[in-house]
């Protein structure tokens, strides 16, 4: 039995995957066969083969940060039993529920409650659960449609506990069995069944008939009554209390912290913030498993699967947080616009958790406590001498950190001390408290969003408080039990797609210019050297941009000055070969990963897409900030219900367009490819002048390009909003112009 419980809760399987390791290697061997052929065997000195070096050491660069990601790939395994067998159920540590929500028309309630329900149901002791839910909208739809849910909630959670049902958030599970009868189930199944899906109905009728008729702002909304979006006190409403039995609802509280105009709000950091205050001074649980309001519970025993790493001896002293995966439900066919992501978490994902760990991502993370207090790794190595930590100091200090409420002080100082709270029933008692810590100006002149909670100056802010939390010296580690542990949506549409990589590239960037950098984070702190390179590859993707762009541009201008910017034979074979490999490589990695080919082309072309125009615009946008002429905003990703959204399976994956400036580039790009290829084809050239003129190269690139692009040709031609409005074509045709006039003035 001893032998048993010093047995390890999860184990770190090493995998090799030497395929891509090889061909990796071939890929970057090509990439410096490349540059130095360029730089010492040829002796062209034109302007495209400079701008062509200039590009490619950009690509090796970012090759070599790629293939460092990769290189030594990991995943973990978690025993539940082991678990249970060190900790008995009951013993099991309490933890907080937060959920965000910030709109709710981008972000519908039901979506919200679903995901709420499914916490709720969670197959974990229920008065160890505290479910806080941050409603920046400031909407009485949003506390209505919880309130209704949390009497749903009483027949719902005993449902799947008494059944021990696997889905259980509700409208999936009633979207997927529509019909229980089934020879195994009891009548009493049956019944309950065909009752609480009523219920659910019933549920979803009252809130959509809610959102069409504005709610009346009597009696518990009578607090609504005077509230503006940007303007309003805080909100703490208890919904449900749990008096310490396991057989009640877990706590349920609606959080809308205080806003005022003149105050930053810091976004979904700001909230998080909040959060973990008003959790402190409530329930104070050493555990924090943070989701974003469409992330729903799939697997119901996840809670127990993080805790195998963050419990077990080792990860006890060394994992800061436990993060899973984001996988999304109902994702379009072939993923058209390359954002389900499963290829990147598996190698890139992967690959990190090989090293100090998986970055954090916002969502589907369990977190300690303790480390989102700023304390750091080798607090616990008793030394003799005395560790300059966020522990010591005195109360003045500690004030200086943590702000000034007394209670929140308190709290803190327990789960510093990893004490618990030794009751958390009455959290009624604390609504006052929870108020104070809540407010606007509470963090003014404290460590909040700088050195404690999650971290401010990046609308990503996920990665940057992941990165800090690494430059400690935490490691993170991926939980992915076999059962898919989260499930949400990814948007349905190329607008929200661009937008929302336009939101991460930017708000990596940032981070890359701030002073949390990975590089002083290596040289002067705990961030491991091979981690720093896995940041600095995706803080670099608004970077990426510049080159890319320019390298598109190439072949065209190479073709209507006749020139070439390949080197000269057998040089061209590299980028030949190069390319070939490439693509074989990516599309072994698809299909291992059970992925389509269809997936794999689509992924391929959108790489291209996104790059030159969503993470353009981030690249812009930081640009714009740096002068002090634009300010972040965080544009929130529409959520979608898409079993019940025929609109999407109608679009199924075409491309649809607005008079989004973003779509400029890549109509530009297509617009230059075809003027390029009809010159060619009507011999418009102007004529060679030192005997290497443009060739079948050229042509390839160019005609790779017009199929990258190829949604935004069908888009020159479509209607309605499948087509490119006439305004961005005007836009573009301008910089065609342009760029043929830049071709004919740097002829010569
Ligand atoms: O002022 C705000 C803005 C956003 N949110 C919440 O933040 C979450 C994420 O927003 P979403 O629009 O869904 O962005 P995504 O791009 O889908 O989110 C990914 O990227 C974000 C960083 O850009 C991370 O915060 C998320 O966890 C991660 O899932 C949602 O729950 C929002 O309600 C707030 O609470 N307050
Ligand atoms: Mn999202």
């Amino acid at each position: 039995m001893a032998n048993e419980k010093s047995l390890p809760l999860y184990d770190k399987i090493w995998v090799k995957h030497t395929f891509s390791r090889t061909m990796d290697s071939l890929i970057l061997l090509l990439l410096f066969l490349l540059l130095g052929y360029r730089i010492f065997l040829d002796d062209s000195n034109t302007f495209a083969f400079f701008v062509a070096v200039i590009c490619e050491s950009w690509f090796t660069f970012a090759w070599i940060l790629v293939i460092n990601t990769k290189w030594s790939p990991a995943y973990t395994t978690t025993y539940i039993d082991r678990l249970l067998l060190r900790v008995p159920e009951p013993e099991l540590p309490p933890v907080d529920l937060f959920v965000t929500t910030a709109d709710p028309v981008l972000e519908p309630p039901i979506i919200t409650i679903n995901t709420v329900l499914s916490l709720l149901a969670l197959d974990y002791p229920t008065n160890k659960l505290a479910c806080y839910v941050s409603d920046d909208g400031c909407s009485p739809l949003n506390f209505y449609a919880l309130l209704e849910a949390s009497k749903f909630a009483k027949l719902w959670v005993p449902f799947c506990k008494n059944y021990n049902i696997q889905l259980r958030v509700p409208f999936r599970y009633f979207s997927n069995n529509t019909n229980p009868a089934n020879n195994e189930d009891s009548p009493e199944f049956i019944q309950d069944w065909r009752r609480l899906k009523k219920e659910y109905e019933d549920l979803c009728s009252k809130i959509m008939n809610a959102s069409q008729n504005s709610i009346p702002l009597i009696g518990e909304f009578a607090i609504f009554s005077d509230t503006q979006l940007r303007n309003h006190p805080t909100i703490i409403k208890v919904i449900c209390e749990n008096k310490g039995l396991s057989d009640e609802l877990p706590h349920l509280v609606y959080v809308s912290r205080e806003k005022k105009q003149e105050h930053p709000h810091h976004h979904k950091a700001g909230a998080m913030n909040v959060l973990t205050r008003i959790s402190g001074v409530m329930t104070n649980a050493p555990f924090i498993l943070n989701v974003d309001c469409d992330m729903y519970v799939h697997n119901p025993k996840i809670v127990q699967h993080a805790l195998c790493i963050l419990l077990d001896s080792k990860g006890e002293k060394e994992v800061a947080f436990a993060q899973c995966i984001q996988q999304f439900y109902d994702g379009l066919k072939d993923d058209p616009f390359g954002n389900q992501l499963v290829a990147k978490f598996m190698y890139v994902g992967g690959g990190l958790a090989g090293i100090q760990g998986i970055f954090y991502v916002g969502t589907n993370c369990l977190h300690r406590r303790k480390v989102i207090y700023g304390l750091s790794p080798d607090h616990h190595i008793p030394n003799g001498k005395k560790h300059h930590d966020i522990t010591d100091g005195k109360l003045s200090e500690k004030k200086r950190i943590f702000g000034s409420s007394e209670r929140f002080l308190e709290s803190a100082a327990n789960a510093l001390e990893g004490k618990t709270l030794a009751s958390n029933d009455k959290i009624w008692k604390y609504v006052e408290a929870a108020k104070e810590v809540g407010s606007s100006e509470y963090e003014y002149g404290t460590a909040w969003g700088k050195k404690v909670g999650w971290m401010y100056g990046s609308i990503s802010e996920d990665a940057l408080t992941g990165l800090k939390i690494h430059t400690q010296g935490w490691r993170s580690e991926t939980c992915a039990p076999e059962l898919i542990p989260f499930m949400g949506c990814s948007p349905q549409d190329i607008i929200s797609v661009m937008s929302q990589q336009k939101r991460w590239a930017s708000g990596l960037l940032e981070i890359l210019l701030s002073k949390h950098c990975p590089i002083f984070g290596t040289l002067f702190a705990k961030l491991k050297f091979r981690q720093c390179l896995g940041y600095l590859w995706v803080l670099t993707w608004a970077v990426r941009s510049v080159p890319e762009i320019s390298y598109t541009l190439l072949p065209a201008y190479c073709i209507i000055n006749n020139y070439t910017f390949l080197p000269k034979e057998p040089g061209q074979w590299i980028l030949v070969t190069m390319f070939v490999i490439y693509n074989i490589t990516t599309f072994v990695e698809y299909l291992r990963t059970g992925l389509s080919i269809r997936t794999w082309l689509n992924s391929e072309r959108m790489a291209r897409i996104t790059t030159t125009n969503a993470w353009f615009f981030g690249f812009l946008h930081i640009l714009l900030k740096v002068f002090g002429l634009s300010d972040s905003v965080f544009e929130i990703t529409k959520k979608e219900q898409s079993s019940s959204n025929e609109s999407a399976k109608e679009n199924n994956g075409r491309f649809t367009f607005n008079n989004s400036h973003i779509f400029v580039p890549g109509t530009t790009i297509l617009l230059i490819q075809l003027t390029a290829l009809v010159t060619k084809l009507l011999g418009w050239q102007a004529p060679v002048r030192n005997g290497h003129g443009s060739g079948i190269g050229e042509l390839f690139c160019c005609s790779y390009l017009v199929v990258c692009y190829w949604p935004f040709f069908k888009g020159l031609f479509g209607k309605g909003k499948y087509g490119i409005p006439l305004s961005t074509i005007c836009k573009s045709v301008v910089l065609t112009l342009l760029f043929l006039y830049f071709c004919r003035a740097y002829q010569g």
